[in-house]
């Protein structure tokens, strides 16, 4: 059985949780369980600390990890980037108080970083050969400063409200750009059978998510103008209609430019364009 990690709390919970049930497994039933053996599908479901996650999968024990790159990073151990999952973006960034002297990097020398992702911070300061006492703090790092144990932070921001509110402003290029990502075990091969099918599962529901299919129908001496408007995956399925003169056309296209694409396919002649979302895929 394929042995998957998934958070049981924090930003990237949900969002695992609702991407793995659209994909056909089975979620835990109540808050407390740790692990669900979903047999039909040949997996076990170990719900954990997001932080630990790498740890496990790192380690060889678990095959298979959810978790954010940032905490893949800072995890010092041997897990495997996989794919991305397209939730959970965020960068790891330094802060400092609005009105403090800090605004550049090499203004961290000799300073205190209060952080809760220490190796990534220290591989950075040593990368550019800076010296400063790392602080580890476990969460809400934002107050650090005002508290008074720190003199920067090194945090993630998403909206960057948490920053604002504590009277921080970021400074220099973030140090990560993170999304939640699926992570592999050493001894899972890339290729792994298993690990193919996990990730053609999460990849169907993503498309599912991003892509709608387009029905139109189309005078026939415009269906190349219009077929090269929606060349869909592999290529648009194009049907005869009951009046010769006319074809239907059938694409998947993204779901973010539908209405760009329903404009251009009217201007070449397209009408009865209509759109229908995708339940499930496999790509
Ligand atoms: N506000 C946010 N928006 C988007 N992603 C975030 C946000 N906060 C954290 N993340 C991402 O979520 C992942 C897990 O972090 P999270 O803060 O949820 O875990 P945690 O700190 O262990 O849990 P908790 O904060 O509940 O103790 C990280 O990869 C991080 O980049
Ligand atoms: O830029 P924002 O949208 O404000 O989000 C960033 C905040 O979200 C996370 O905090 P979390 O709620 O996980 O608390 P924690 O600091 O205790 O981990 C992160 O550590 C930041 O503090
Ligand atoms: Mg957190």
């Amino acid at each position: 059985m394929l042995k998957i990690a998934v958070p049981n709390k924090g930003m990237l919970s949900e969002p695992a949780w609702n991407l793995l049930k659209e994909a056909g497994y089975k979620l835990r039933s109540n808050p407390r369980q740790l692990v669900v053996d979903d047999e039909a599908n040949g997996i076990q479901l170990f719900y954990l600390r997001p932080l630990d996650i790498a740890v496990y999968v790192g380690s060889g024990m678990i095959d298979i990890g959810i978790t954010g790159r940032d905490m893949l990073l800072n995890s010092q151990t041997e897990a495997v980037e996989q794919m991305s999952l397209g939730f959970g973006e965020s960068t790891f960034c330094f802060a400092a108080p609005r009105d403090s002297d800090i605004v550049q990097i090499e203004q961290l020398e000799g300073k205190r970083i209060a952080t809760s992702f220490d190796k990534i911070v220290a591989d950075f300061l040593a990368e550019h050969h800076l010296n400063a006492k790392v602080v580890h703090l476990d969460g809400a790092v934002e107050s650090s400063v005002q508290l008074g144990v720190a003199d920067a932070i090194a945090d993630v921001v998403s909206t960057g409200t948490t920053l604002r509110n504590a009277g921080l402003r970021i400074f220099g290029e973030p140090i990560v750009t993170s999304e939640a990502i699926v992570i592999r075990a050493p001894h899972v091969d890339e290729d792994d059978r298993d690990l193919v099918v996990f990730q053609r599962r999460l990849r169907g529901v993503m498309t599912a998510h991003s892509y709608v299919l387009m029905d139109y129908d189309i005078p026939l001496e415009h269906v190349e103008e219009a077929v090269a408007i929606t060349p869909g995956f592999e290529s648009p399925t194009v049907s005869p209609l009951h009046d010769s003169q006319w074809a239907a056309v059938r694409a998947m296209i993204p779901k973010d430019k539908m209405n760009t694409l329903m404009d251009q396919l009217y201007e070449v002649g397209a009408r009865a364009i209509i759109i229908t979302a995708i339940q499930a895929s496999r790509m």
